[in-house]
């Protein structure tokens, strides 16, 4: 666009290239080569939503280009909005000056009259010479069916005129340029295009496939440096795509290579399937950028219906001979390979999350779920926390988006950027029918979710395929191991309908030919698998694996094995808990059941475990959120103790056959064992390698004022979304003045000693843990202490004493405590006649640890004992 702009004194006219960059993860790899195409960026935040995820992501795109970066806060007009929270996030994020923020609406136009200005003014014009030799970016291409394959380039150096003969540094091909322009917004010829400008070029390429992105094109009689370019765009989904009519195949050719004219992103590689005959693999930057792919093919109208297996991502397999493999096709890996497998790697991504407060334990949870590995959590205001996490990419690729979305009502934002392999226990998964593998339906998971995904498979392929005149055997199996099987029983004729009374044997050689028959037809008949039966498929791996669990607690009377099930209330989001307050002073005993609604009991744990005992009515909800703690727990971290025996076929591969269950005298067995749910089976804790500073986790600042300490070799601190929701539970501080420093402290310690962390230094729990039990104020606080100022847990107690317990307030509460005791004193000792020691209720030893108490806000000669 042009625009006038007083400069130096006059007005002239400026010629601007605006590049709009997607939002979605999906094309961070479009912002990074716009971004190459510019020399400042417009960082555009949200009001009222503040800093998001792509926020950062954008940001530190930006940064890493030395690009001037122009801070808008925009929707201004917004009733939510909240211009200077914006402001300090983007201070304590981004260290960017709030005053250079602009404030605007593009609602009602207020403050879009600074901004063009602003960029004149902070954005530098473009380093190129007009008098180099030419030097142009290619950053993206497209086809057009009247002009041919349009690009659109940045001339770095010198200039290009229409006729100029022009070559390609990636390939040496060279092109004559039949037209030559700028965007504006359509395509304005111009003839010409000098250094600094961005435009388009249409140069006789006949597919999108010759226009490199990245490539340097250069004057045919020139030598010129190429310039750095960019790395090509990567592929990580990969799905199959079949025609549902084998005779659609040449209409799905085509229509794919319509595509991919204007999106050269795309992968395709021919492949054919048993199950699904000929079709395409084809691989894609992410999930939107598939979905909008397989969209768009539907559209195409000479195509009926086209079938997508279930998206996969590229796997890595090392054989004992050397030998790699990967495998972006789960059907192309050896079920029964000739050499051993000696490891297994799978793409990882880094993600951000940026989340309310309010949703960090609900949000924990899921990434537990889906195999995370938390890398930083900390808060960006009082109000917003931010973390970072290391995924396996197959656990984001369906569904993480969404459900990420859903549980923390839509707030959540997301975004994430490829990081290394790295090892994992994968197994490949066939589905058999009636024995033959169905290649389209093989897939690859890890090899704790096995089990589940192979029985929920097998289930669900039963309800969606048709029964046939022959029997079909579902099997799901791992190798030459089956691990789940469903039958599909035979529709029947009634070969004796003909048959009025009589002869016995005649009617019984009918049933057995009728036998013989069914028998032929398993062997050679075929069975169609329906795209419902796909669908399913897709749904099943992906989903959450501990929806509808139900938790059974049993009470014990003391001195008596009789065993009470008693009624159950909602408890959180996935669970029930069992409860009454009817029985006090028995022991609640931990989970030996779990139930479905209305389905029979599975079983969590082979031994019920003591967590506590019921005083009160008003400590069962203590209870059952300690005897939540530490079920979390032992699914967390204690996946060596098999608790489950479900979870032992896991792990153990004799154990895959059913055959082989375990099933012991002592366990309430369920009524009907079809119900594939189990609690838990592969939950995950979220780990931090403390001692461990690869993720800089530990770094200078990354905590803030919090250093933890180091842990001892092979130690691990799980953080598990139960902590938090205990925290949650007995109340964070915030720091309002009817808040009890002190007692905040006690229950903290209660809570973090309700947790078992056996070779993990306290300092270290302690540390990490306090910070999330703050809020509001208290979390100002914390983030306004000096950086890497605490390195044990008496000093941030103190520091968080010495802020909301001031010594105004101890010298107060000390006045009061001695008075009562002197009352007391006075008062006892009048009573009895004679005079006694009297000690102060030790009313928080009997919880903390004596190294855990906080300091009391008394005298130390006073402290504890007082004597008469
Ligand atoms: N109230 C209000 N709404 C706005 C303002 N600016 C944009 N919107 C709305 O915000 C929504 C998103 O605007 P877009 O311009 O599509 O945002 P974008 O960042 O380009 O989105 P993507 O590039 O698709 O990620 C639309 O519904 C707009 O109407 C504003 O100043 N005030």
């Amino acid at each position: 666009m042009f625009h006038r702009h007083k400069f130096l004194g006059s007005d002239t006219n400026f010629l601007l290239n605006l590049i709009d960059t997607p939002g979605h993860v999906d094309f961070s790899y479009e912002v990074s080569r716009s971004l190459a195409a510019c020399q400042g960026a417009l960082l555009v935040v949200d009001a009222a939503q503040g800093v998001q995820a792509q926020t950062v992501a954008n940001f530190y795109l930006a940064f890493e280009s030395n690009l001037a970066i122009i801070p808008v806060i925009n929707k201004i007009d917004q009733p939510t909005a909240d211009p200077d929270r914006v402001k300090a996030q983007l201070k304590s994020m981004f260290d960017l000056d709030p005053s250079d923020a602009l404030l605007t609406s593009a609602k009602t136009g207020h403050g879009l009259e600074q901004v063009l200005p602003a960029v004149i003014d902070r954005i530098p014009p473009p380093p190129g010479k007009s008098t180099s030799p030419f030097r142009m970016l290619l950053l993206d291409s497209y086809y057009d069916e009247y002009k041919g394959v349009i690009c659109h380039v940045a001339i770095v150096d010198g200039a290009l005129h229409k006729g100029d003969k022009i070559c390609s540094a990636a390939t040496g091909q060279s092109y004559e340029v039949s037209d030559v322009g700028i965007m504006h917004p359509e395509l304005v010829t111009t003839g010409i295009l000098l250094a600094g400008q961005v435009g388009y070029i249409v140069s006789g390429m006949r597919s999108t496939k010759e226009a490199r992105v990245g490539d340097t094109l250069h004057h045919t009689r020139t030598v010129i440096h190429p310039l750095p370019g960019f790395k090509p765009a990567k592929q990580m989904v990969f799905s199959g795509l079949y025609p549902a009519d084998g005779s659609d195949f040449e209409a799905l050719n085509h229509a794919i290579e319509r595509l991919t004219c204007n999106d050269a992103s795309v992968s395709v590689t021919k492949e054919s399937s048993t199950a699904l005959g000929l079709g395409f693999r084809c691989g894609f930057l992410g999930l939107l950028h598939m979905d909008v792919f397989h969209q768009r093919l539907e559209q195409a109208r000479s195509l009926t219906h086209v079938i997508s297996t279930v998206p996969t991502v590229p796997y890595i397999f090392e054989y004992s001979n050397g030998s790699k493999l990967q495998v972006q096709n789960p059907a192309a890996l050896p079920s029964n390979p000739k050499y051993q497998l000696v490891a297994c790697r799978e793409p990882t991504v880094i993600a951000t999350i940026i989340i309310p407060s309010d949703y960090v334990g609900p949000v924990i949870t899921l990434c537990a779920e889906r195999r995370g590995e938390q890398l930083e959590y900390s808060f960006i205001d009082s109000q917003r926390a931010f973390m970072k996490y290391r995924m396996p990419l197959r656990e984001i690729v369906v569904d993480f988006y969404n459900e990420l979305k859903s549980i923390t009502s839509g707030y959540a934002s997301f975004d994430y950027e490829d990081s290394e392999y790295q090892a994992s226990d994968l197994v490949k998964l066939d589905i058999l029918l009636n024995g033959q593998p169905v290649d389209a339906m093989a897939t690859i998971v890890h090899k704790s979710k096995a089990l589940r995904v192979g029985r929920e498979l097998v289930e669900k392929l039963k309800k969606f395929i048709d029964r046939q005149m022959f029997e079909i055997i579902i099997q799901a199996a791992i190798g030459s191991k089956v691990i789940a099987r469903e039958t599909l029983s035979a529709m029947r004729k009634n070969v004796l309908a003909k048959c009025y009374g009589g002869d016995v044997t005649r009617k019984r050689k009918l049933l057995e030919k009728q036998k013989e028959g069914k028998k032929r037809m398993k062997r050679v008949g075929s069975v169609d698998i329906p795209q419902e039966a796909f669908h399913e498929l897709l749904k099943v791996m992906f989903r959450k694996v501990y929806e509808d669990v139900h938790l059974k607690l049993t009470y014990r009377k003391p001195f008596n094995e009789d065993r009470i099930h008693i009624l159950a209330s909602k408890f959180c989001r996935d669970m029930w808990l069992v409860l009454t307050h009817m029985l006090p002073l028995w022991e609640l005993l931990c989970m030996p059941s779990t139930q479905r609604s209305g389905a029979p009991l599975l079983l969590i744990y082979l031994k019920s475990q003591l967590i506590g005992i019921i005083i009160e009515p008003q400590d069962a909800e203590t209870l059952a959120a300690l005897a939540r703690a530490q079920l979390n727990q032992q699914n967390d971290g204690q996946q060596a103790c098999h608790p489950n025996p479900d979870d032992d076929d896991l792990r153990d591969d004799d154990l895959l056959d059913p055959a082989n269950r375990r099933r012991t005298e002592n366990i309430a067995v369920p009524m009907n064992r079809n119900c594939p749910f189990r609690a838990r089976p592969d939950r995950q804790a979220v780990q931090f390698e403390l001692n461990n500073d690869k993720y800089g986790m530990d770094g200078v600042g990354a905590t803030g004022a919090i250093i933890p300490p180091p842990l001892s070799p092979g130690a691990k601190f799980n953080i598990t979304s139960t902590m938090i929701e205990l925290l949650h539970l007995k109340g964070l501080f915030g720091g309002l003045p009817g808040d009890d420093p002190y007692m905040h402290l006690v229950n903290f310690v209660t809570i973090y000693k309700s947790f078992d962390n056996p070779g993990v230094v306290q300092n270290a729990i302690l540390l990490r843990l306090f910070p999330l039990s703050l809020s509001g104020e208290a979390i100002l606080w914390l983030n306004e202490l000096t950086p890497d100022s605490t390195t044990i847990w008496r000093q941030l107690k103190e520091a968080f004493l010495e802020r909301f317990f001031p010594p105004s307030r101890s010298v107060h509460l000390r006045d009061e405590i001695n008075n009562f005791r002197d009352s007391v004193v006075a008062s006892s000792a009048a009573s009895v006649g004679m005079t006694m020691e009297y000690s102060m209720p030790p009313c928080r030893d009997f919880v903390l640890g004596v190294d855990d108490l906080p300091p009391q806000p008394i005298d130390p000669e006073n402290e504890g004992v007082s004597h008469a």
